[in-house]
């Protein structure tokens, strides 16, 4: 499997309470999952972990046949090939638009990198913004450059934590279907966390329901 987690189990320092406990997920090579559950299962802690944002007490990550994480690897979340989008989307606060989406294609040749951005900000339906910074920018159109910036550097993985929270409706449905088609085309695997029923229909080829480690004692 292109992305495997055996296995799982893992609890924040300081914390007595796993949130996860033995927790299996697989993906396919290109396939689109989406990650739903309840508040507090745990969705994002599972993205944190495959980022390499969070290290798992105990079990294996393994992401395009490499071990990432186990008892003795870690590998850091820049040297693993992922693409995030998180709710806060954190672009670069000093850089312009277009500079956001590039920074991670500094070894690109120019002409491929123009071209590359080009698409990417047709995609996103931001062309005309690309010098701009995101001071200047709703925070929907913040979203959707965190969204470009994650493919710029075409990833082995895509991970997005509700990535289309902030963007109405209409562009929603598009953005959807907009990066499900270059998501095809370039056989990026994606697993992403949702609540919108719509992100799942449109978007997912496969859903995992998280089910708390452990449930609250009072409901
Ligand atoms: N940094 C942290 N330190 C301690 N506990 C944490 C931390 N982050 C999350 N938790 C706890 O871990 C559990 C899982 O949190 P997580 O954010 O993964 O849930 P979620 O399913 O993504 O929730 P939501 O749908 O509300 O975003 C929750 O009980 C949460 O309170």
């Amino acid at each position: 499997m292109f992305l495997d987690l055996k296995d799982i189990s893992f609890k924040y320092d300081g914390t007595g309470q796993y949130v996860l406990k033995d927790f299996n997920l697989q993906a396919a090579k290109g396939e689109i999952v989406s990650i739903i559950g309840l508040s507090g299962s745990g969705k994002s802690t599972v993205i944190r972990l495959i980022a390499g944002l969070e290290v798992p007490n105990a079990g294996t990550i393994t992401v395009n046949n490499r071990i990432v994480a186990d008892k003795t690897t870690f590998v850091p979340p820049e040297k693993r090939r992922i693409g995030m989008v998180f709710q806060d989307y954190a672009l670069f606060p000093h850089l312009t638009v277009y500079s956001n989406i590039a920074f991670g294609l500094s070894e690109m040749p120019k002409r491929e990198r123009q071209v590359r951005i080009d698409r990417l900000l047709a995609l996103i339906n931001m062309s005309e913004y690309k010098d701009r910074y995101p001071y200047q920018l709703s925070g929907g159109q913040q979203q959707r450059v965190a969204v470009a910036r994650a493919l710029a550097p075409n990833p082995d993985l895509l991970l997005m934590d509700e990535p289309f929270s902030n963007i109405d409706c209409e562009l929603k449905q598009k953005m959807r279907m907009e990066i499900r088609t270059i998501l095809k085309a370039e056989s990026v695997t994606c697993i992403f966390v949702t609540h919108d029923k719509s992100d799942v229909e449109d978007l997912s080829e496969r859903t995992i329901t998280i089910v708390p480690a452990l449930m609250p004692s009072v409901c």
